[in-house]
């Protein structure tokens, strides 16, 4: 169970208020999709719960254990369980997906690892054991730069299952995606969440978030005012939060 409370965001100086306070709760095996309106502070909240960027207030507790107390960014040992998915994977375009898998991602791993590009041969397998499962295999000396929208999006996903991820934020995952790949990559992360027990929260557009989602948050203006578990918002619950 991860516990969320009073999460304050304040940015230029502490003088604008991005997210306001904001308490909620989640557990393993979740897939939260998190809708609102442009602005409204989705990716900001993704970075502060995947511990990218550093609180100004509240606290985060991680199954009983507290990781973030009156604020800050947490401990490497707990970034290094969460991944953070942005819309274009941050994967060096001239390296392998491989050697991208290895490496890993800024914040998730160190940046000796990062710096010296050193792995051990059970890290290799282990990469190349969990490129084969996203059907990948054959892609893995492909430079990252010739490897479609798709290919690259279940290469970060890989690279942040190898380093040990429990958590994945992601921030429009598949948008700039034909429908096919899209479903690939989504129907990739609920299973995690099915069938492996990780915990995935996703801004997506809301048809999206309904279809793939066992949790909707609506966030507005830096608070989450819809928390919806296993169906689809009313008419008048998109409405509420300048959905149509
Ligand atoms: N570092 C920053 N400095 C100044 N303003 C910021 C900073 N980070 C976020 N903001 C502001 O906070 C608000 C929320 O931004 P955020 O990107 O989280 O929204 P969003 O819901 O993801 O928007 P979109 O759907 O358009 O991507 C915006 O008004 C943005 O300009």
């Amino acid at each position: 169970m991860m516990k969320v409370e009073r999460l304050t965001l304040s940015v230029e100086g502490n003088t604008k208020e991005v997210l306001h306070g904001i308490t909620t709760q989640f557990k393993q095996g979740e897939m939260i999709g998190l809708v609102g309106p442009s602005g409204g502070g989705k990716s900001t909240l993704l970075r502060c719960l995947a511990l990218r960027d550093p609180w100004t207030g509240g606290d985060y507790s991680w199954d009983g254990k507290k990781i973030i107390s009156g604020g800050g960014k947490g401990s490497q040992k707990y970034r290094s369980k969460c991944a953070y998915l942005e819309q274009n994977p941050s994967l060096n375009p001239e390296k392998s997906a491989l050697k991208n898998v290895l490496i890993g991602q800024v914040g998730q791993t160190s940046w000796i690892r990062r710096m010296t590009g050193m792995v051990r041969s059970d890290d290799y397998m282990g990469a190349m054991d969990e490129l084969e499962k996203f059907g990948l295999l054959d892609k893995a000396h492909v430079k990252a730069g010739k490897l479609s929208g798709g290919e690259r999006q279940r290469v970060a996903i890989c690279r942040a299952l190898v380093h040990g991820a429990d958590f994945i934020a992601a921030d429009e995952p598949v948008i700039g995606l034909d429908p096919k790949s899209a479903e690939n990559v989504l129907g990739t992360l609920q299973e995690l969440c099915k069938n492996k027990g990780k915990t995935v929260i996703a801004a997506l557009p809301i048809e999206l978030a309904e279809r793939y989602c066992t949790r909707i948050w609506g966030l507005v203006d830096g608070k989450i005012e819809l928390d919806v578990t296993g169906r689809r918002l009313t008419e008048s619950e998109k409405r509420s939060i300048d959905l149509i």
